[in-house]
């Protein structure tokens, strides 16, 4: 029943597997039923998850129950890794599931094609061949709810390597009007200290030769909008969903800074043209592992090989910024019926997560592993460790944030406490850990710049600075190998070196750390920093990490003149 070549049919299904209409599901698939704390583990195979097996999917498991076939590609996403899935894919999901039929009719416009440009996507690719496109989603309480929802709005998946050119004639499509973004804070490979965009990359020097066949996001995505430009198609809208403040901003800067340096022409239409709005995106999204898998199979009765699992909170505010094709044309999916919030301005929202969340997901991850932690629960639920990331929240996050339209920061910052404290999500400190040079110099620096700018205490920023050196020597308290899991890795490890003492008591350069530029701008020349970067540093080495933690801990709860450290 499926044709990949027809618009509006599935493109994973091959000849033989066919889709599954509303009519022919299960009566008893009540689409908001819920399967909380099963115990026990079912006794029959797992339903291999695909088109044709929606309807023997157990009874408890939400699954698409709109016509799949029906849906047609209107969003290109690249990187389609965890929090797509969880978060962006979800929310069309809800909005094709609606029972407003007016509301699902505009959605079926709005179906994703994934795209994968990393070597790591063949695996996607294969996953999302094998199973239609489908995947489950879970949620995991607090409390040990779970529940599960088969997703269904991804209903293409290209890996680019396989066919670029197929890539660029999707994105050329005019039914396609957005092209969304997880690409990683480094996917956009702009200069961390003066924000331009770094040409040098071999990957993306490759995609500037206008001979080659693209591979980089940056070289298909301006040739998808050179060919729409060419043929009169208006532009599609790109968005951002990555954690940097002003995404959409830095998006632009990336894109139309790579398309100059091809065709300044076309840089300079792309300027003029392409909407990029900013938006926050929020949903602590762990990786997939093996007992994923394994709980997916054995609660909810699906064999998948590639579920997703995460927290139940989620949070999306977007700009609203989208280019309008004709004037009666929708320029996006209606995602504000789904809970996501559409303002003019994004940026108190995102300075808000970004500076309480992800810089203090930063806090857990250097000061969690050398404490031992490797779940991130187990670290946040370390009553020290809690208090030193409330205290860096009210006394050195919130101090930089405007205020923001509707939040109640106190509650925002315990809610914070308890979502990293959430044992299902099961979420890894490595996790955390990975790739800080693009972290810290986007979350924390900013913070402790502007405090220091107002004349504000930076001491608990300077240690979580201080405890990312300590982290980067590569090894741990007890003398063990750390996995630095991280782009700038040597160097950074090469940099921890000269903090290191030596065989005769003295120390090459206490600062050595803190002095490259491009991580920490000139933070290494003021005292304000660096007098509570140094005694948090000495004390990591002194007295290890959880001593160091309780006692800033301790100094901020008692508010005594110096920390005892
Ligand atoms: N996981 C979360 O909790 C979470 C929450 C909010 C926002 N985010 C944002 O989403 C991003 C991805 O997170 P994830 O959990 O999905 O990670 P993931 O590893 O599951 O997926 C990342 C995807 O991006 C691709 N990718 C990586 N570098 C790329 C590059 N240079 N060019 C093109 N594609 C590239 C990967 O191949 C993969 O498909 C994060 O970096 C963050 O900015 C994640
Ligand atoms: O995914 P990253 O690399 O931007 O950052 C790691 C985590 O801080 C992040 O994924 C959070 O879990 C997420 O931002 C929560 O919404």
């Amino acid at each position: 029943m499926t044709d990949s070549t027809s618009q509006n049919k599935l493109t994973f299904q091959s000849e033989q597997t066919s889709h599954t209409s509303q009519s022919e599901q299960t009566p008893e698939s009540d689409p908001t039923s819920v399967s909380e704390h099963p115990t026990e583990p079912r006794p029959s195979a797992p339903v291999p998850l695909r088109g044709d097996r929606l309807a023997d999917l157990p009874p408890g498991v939400d699954r698409p129950e709109y016509d799949r076939a029906a849906v047609t590609a209107g969003i290109v996403h690249f990187g389609v890794g965890g929090f797509h899935r969880a978060h962006q894919a979800m929310y069309t999901d809800v909005l094709l599931a609606s029972d407003d039929a007016q509301v699902a009719g505009a959605a079926a416009g709005w179906g994703i094609c994934g795209v994968g440009v990393m070597p790591s996507d063949a695996a996607m690719r294969d996953v999302m061949r094998a199973q239609d496109g489908l995947y489950t989603l879970v949620t995991k309480a607090p409390d040990g709810a779970l529940h599960a929802r088969v997703i269904g709005s991804i209903v293409d998946y290209r890996y680019a390597p396989d066919d670029p050119q197929a890539v660029i004639a999707k994105l050329a499509d005019p039914a396609v009007r957005i092209v969304s973004l997880t690409v990683t804070e480094g996917g956009y490979s702009l200069n961390q200290l003066t924000g331009e965009f770094d040409p040098s990359p071999a990957d993306i020097q490759a995609d500037l030769n206008a001979d080659a066949l693209p591979r980089t996001t940056f070289g298909l995505i301006t040739a998808g909008l050179r060919l729409r430009r060419e043929r009169g198609v208006p532009p599609f809208t790109v968005l951002s969903c990555d954690n940097l403040q002003g995404n959409g901003d830095l998006a632009r800067k990336a894109f139309t800074s790579f398309a100059t340096l091809l065709d300044p022409e076309l840089g300079q239409w792309m300027r003029q043209q392409v909407h990029f709005p900013n938006c926050m995106v929020d949903r602590i999204t762990p990786a997939t592992t093996d007992a994923d898998r394994q709980l997916v199979a054995e609660r909810f009765g699906i064999d998948d090989g590639w579920p997703v699992v995460c927290e139940p909170f989620t949070q999306w505010v977007l700009q609203d910024d989208f280019a309008v094709a004709e004037p009666d044309a929708p320029s996006r999916p209606q995602w504000e019926l789904t809970g996501a919030q559409i303002v003019d301005d994004v940026e108190p929202y995102e300075l808000m997560k970004l500076r309480l969340l992800n810089a203090s997901h930063q806090g857990i991850a250097y000061f969690g592993h050398l404490a031992g932690y490797r779940l991130v629960h187990e670290a946040a639920t370390d009553p020290d460790l809690a208090a030193f990331l409330l205290s860096y929240m009210v006394n050195e996050a919130s101090p930089t944030l405007a205020p923001v339209p509707g939040v109640d920061l106190d509650a925002y910052r315990k809610e914070l406490i308890e979502r990293f404290g959430n044992p299902g999500v099961r979420d890894t400190v490595a996790r955390l850990a990975a790739e800080s040079s693009d972290r810290i110099p986007k979350w924390l620096v900013p913070v402790i710049s502007e405090n220091i700018a107002a004349g504000r205490d930076v001491t608990l920023s300077a240690a979580i600075c201080a405890s990312w050196a300590r982290y980067a020597e590569g090894v741990d308290e007890q003398g063990k190998p750390i996995d630095v899991v991280d782009r700038y890795a040597d160097e950074r490890r090469a940099a921890a070196a000269g903090q290191l003492r030596r065989q005769d008591g003295t120390v090459a350069d206490p600062l050595a750390f803190v002095r490259n530029r491009d991580f920490f701008g000139d933070l290494a020349d003021q005292p304000e920093f660096t007098e509570p970067y140094l005694a948090a540093l000495e004390s990591l080495h002194r007295n290890g990490s959880k001593a160091t933690y309780a006692a800033l801990a301790r100094h901020y709860a008692h508010r005594c003149a110096a920390p005892q450290l």
